[in-house]
């Protein structure tokens, strides 16, 4: 919902809800003895005795300064106020509520130190906050004019903070929470969102956020991140988005233990318990909101795909950090081969070890391979010898057949291990020896370990037969990084290729600049929603993901690749969403899959040639200005 109209109408409505008061009492009271009078009633009936009559219900309340109690609301007052699902499950006392404020001011210091390296990022986060919840219009105008300055703040590295301090933190209620408890209640709680139209949803069952581990309830936070990226980049309008937590409780045992947490204390639900829950919840969206999409973000390796395959030919939606990064990561593939003065057909030729066989790291495996076979002809032994050009280490070494309970999404990628004998390899080799033996063009990392591509790794990667190694640190947030770019750059010199999922500063020696580029998913997921939804594809394809990644991949000019720039500035994600989210539109169309949106239906949408689509796209981007407001009784 707009603040900008609900201050509007919760305004009006105190006011007249203060008049009614007023004439209730003596006409001779004066109208402040009379709001005096009121509020200190107000506060004495919240205490226990009369009850206080109030006239408005659901998101208005929880933003009315006189009768939110937060997370004080009881569940029958919830239940009773259409609140369920506004607010995180634990119910608790003033007295919690307290000791919950009083920590979070007291950390604030400490989280400075430990934080971004912007000392001041949590401070700029709370400024930002309370100017999100005050005035939207004003909040997405000031994130999209300093988008460069800001997004590490709303997003990573300072969203990673955030959501493990977020019970400190939290102060109104942004979003909806499922919860396990609410089986059986989502169909009906779900119209307790006030908005009744829903473009895009970003749900996360807090299970893996960022490269932080299992934040349980407070996963929230990255959801509200990626959704303001997608309002600042995609021009989403901010009154249809819809940030999702999906509460089956933790396993993180810090969370089960704090007294002060938000979200179920219990441990996580699994298996067919864990898969209810989520079905539940998206036919409770879809039903209300029949042509949302809907975001999965930052779940759990094993549900991540389980619930993609579950859920992708049925429903508009997609996998953020499988699909997204593995978009990305293709694009700046590509960027590093021509980086090297190569063709991207050449591609096909690149040797690349993966470090990390989680979502994000199969996600891209699955698609580089995927991309390789497709340069070369798209036969058996095409996608054979595509295989044979990545070596996947996890947490237990080098990936082969050898492996005993080997993920089922690794198996794939597994080398043969007659094979890497060969390459003086073997089952659970160390990444270190990886790089030695392989001498890889591209070393890429997914782990979620920070400082994994140690000294001894980087000086590994010298060997390189590749005129321009690369290297991707993209785990998130910055102290996840699997090394910095001086780290790089001061071992491998300035012809390395350098990309980070958070962002770092350029890295100045010898008179030369070593280029930090941002390799995140932010450059893609924004235009994947906005060009799903402006095709009104029922279903996002391989293909129209294919389209977005190779969009950005183009979106490069030779002369930036040469120097080592092989994604864009952040200050550009505007212009790069339309493009990538007409690309997503013509890819649908191609597909027939594209069934339109509003007036433009798919007749029309296939008329349209790809300047006529990004005009389209253009003019149906929202900007933050003022409309007009006019007053009319209801
Ligand atoms: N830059 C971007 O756009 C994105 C970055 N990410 C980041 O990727 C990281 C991983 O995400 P997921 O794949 O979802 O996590 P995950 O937990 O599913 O996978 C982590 C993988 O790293 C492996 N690993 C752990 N220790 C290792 C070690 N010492 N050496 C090699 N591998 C090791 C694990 O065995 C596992 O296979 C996170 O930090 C996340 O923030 C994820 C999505 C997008
Ligand atoms: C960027 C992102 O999606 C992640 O780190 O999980
Ligand atoms: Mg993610």
């Amino acid at each position: 919902m707009s603040n900008f109209s609900s201050q509007l109408r919760l305004s009006s409505s105190l006011l007249k809800h203060l008049k009614h008061q007023i004439n209730a009492t003596s006409s001779t009271t004066s109208a402040s003895a009379a709001a005096m009078m009121f509020e200190r009633r107000s506060f004495t009936t919240t205490e226990g005795s009369r009850p206080t009559i109030v006239h408005k219900r659901s998101i208005d309340i929880l933003h009315d300064p006189w009768f939110n109690k937060g997370t004080a609301f009881s569940m029958t007052e919830r239940d009773r106020l259409d609140l369920r699902g506004l607010l995180p499950p634990t119910v608790m006392s003033s007295q919690q509520q307290i000791e919950r404020f009083m920590v979070d001011l007291k950390r604030l210091e400490v989280q400075a130190r430990d934080g971004p390296s912007d000392p001041n990022a949590l401070a700029k986060w709370r400024i930002l906050n309370r100017l999100h919840d005050r005035n939207e219009t004003m909040y997405y105008k000031v994130l999209i004019e300093n988008i460069e300055e800001y997004a590490p703040i709303v997003y990573t590295p300072t969203v990673g903070l955030v959501c493990q301090n977020y019970s400190g933190l939290f102060r109104r209620p942004r979003g909806m929470y499922f919860s396990a408890e609410d089986r059986g209640e989502m169909m009906s709680m779900v119209y307790n969102w006030p908005a009744d139209q829903v473009d895009m949803i970003v749900v996360t069952d807090g299970s893996r956020i960022l490269g932080l581990g299992d934040l349980g309830v407070q996963g929230i936070g990255i959801t509200i991140g990626k959704l303001d990226l997608y309002v600042a980049a995609a021009g989403i309008n901010p009154q249809r988005v819809l940030p999702v937590m999906i509460d089956v409780g933790t396993n993180n045992e810090r969370l089960l233990k704090d007294p002060l947490y938000l979200g179920l204390q219990e441990h996580r639900l699994d298996g067919e318990e864990y898969i209810s829950v989520v079905d539940e919840f998206m036919e409770a969206v879809f039903t209300r909101w029949p042509h949302v999409i809907v975001q999965f973000e930052d779940f759990q390796s094993k549900w991540a795909f389980n619930l993609l395959q579950r859920y992708r030919n049925t429903y508009r939606m997609f996998n953020d950090d499988v699909q997204g990064t593995a978009g990305v990561a293709i694009a700046g593939l590509l960027g590093a081969v021509r980086a090297q003065g190569k063709p991207m057909i050449d591609f096909p030729k690149q040797k690349i070890v993966v470090a990390g066989a989680g979502s994000a790291g199969i996600g891209v495996v699955n698609a580089a391979r995927k991309t390789m076979a497709r340069m070369l002809g798209n036969t058996e032994s095409a996608f054979e010898s595509a295989s044979s050009q990545f070596w996947v280490v996890d947490a237990n070494g080098l990936i082969t057949e050898e492996r005993t309970n080997i993920d089922p999404q690794a198996l794939p990628f597994a080398r043969k291990a007659k094979e890497v004998g060969h390459q003086g390899l073997r089952e659970g080799a160390s990444l270190v020896e990886v790089v030695q033996q392989i001498k890889p063009d591209v070393l890429l990392g997914l782990s979620a370990v920070g400082g994994l591509f140690s000294k001894e790794v980087l000086e590994a990667l010298k060997g390189s037969t590749s005129t321009r190694p690369a290297i991707f640190a993209m785990s998130n947030p910055t102290k996840n990084a699997e090394c910095t770019p001086e780290e790089a750059f001061s071992v491998l010199g300035d012809q390395l290729i350098f990309a980070s999922g958070s962002p770092f500063n350029d890295v100045k020696f010898d008179g030369v600049i070593g280029h930090c580029n941002q390799g995140n998913n932010m450059y893609l997921f924004p235009g994947i929603g906005l060009g799903t939804l402006l095709s009104g594809s029922r279903i996002i394809s391989d293909g129209m993901l294919q389209a977005a990644a190779e969009c950005l991949a183009a979106y490069m000019k030779d002369d930036e690749v040469l120097k080592g720039i092989i994604y864009p500035s952040i200050s550009s994600i505007r212009d790069i969403t339309k493009e990538v989210a007409a690309a997503v539109v013509k890819e649908a169309i191609e597909e027939d899959l594209a069934e339109g949106y509003r007036d433009m239906d798919a007749r029309e949408l296939k008329k349209l040639d790809m300047e006529e689509i990004k005009t389209y796209v253009k003019n149906n981007m929202w900007e933050p200005r003022y409309p007009t407001l006019v007053y009319r009784k209801e």
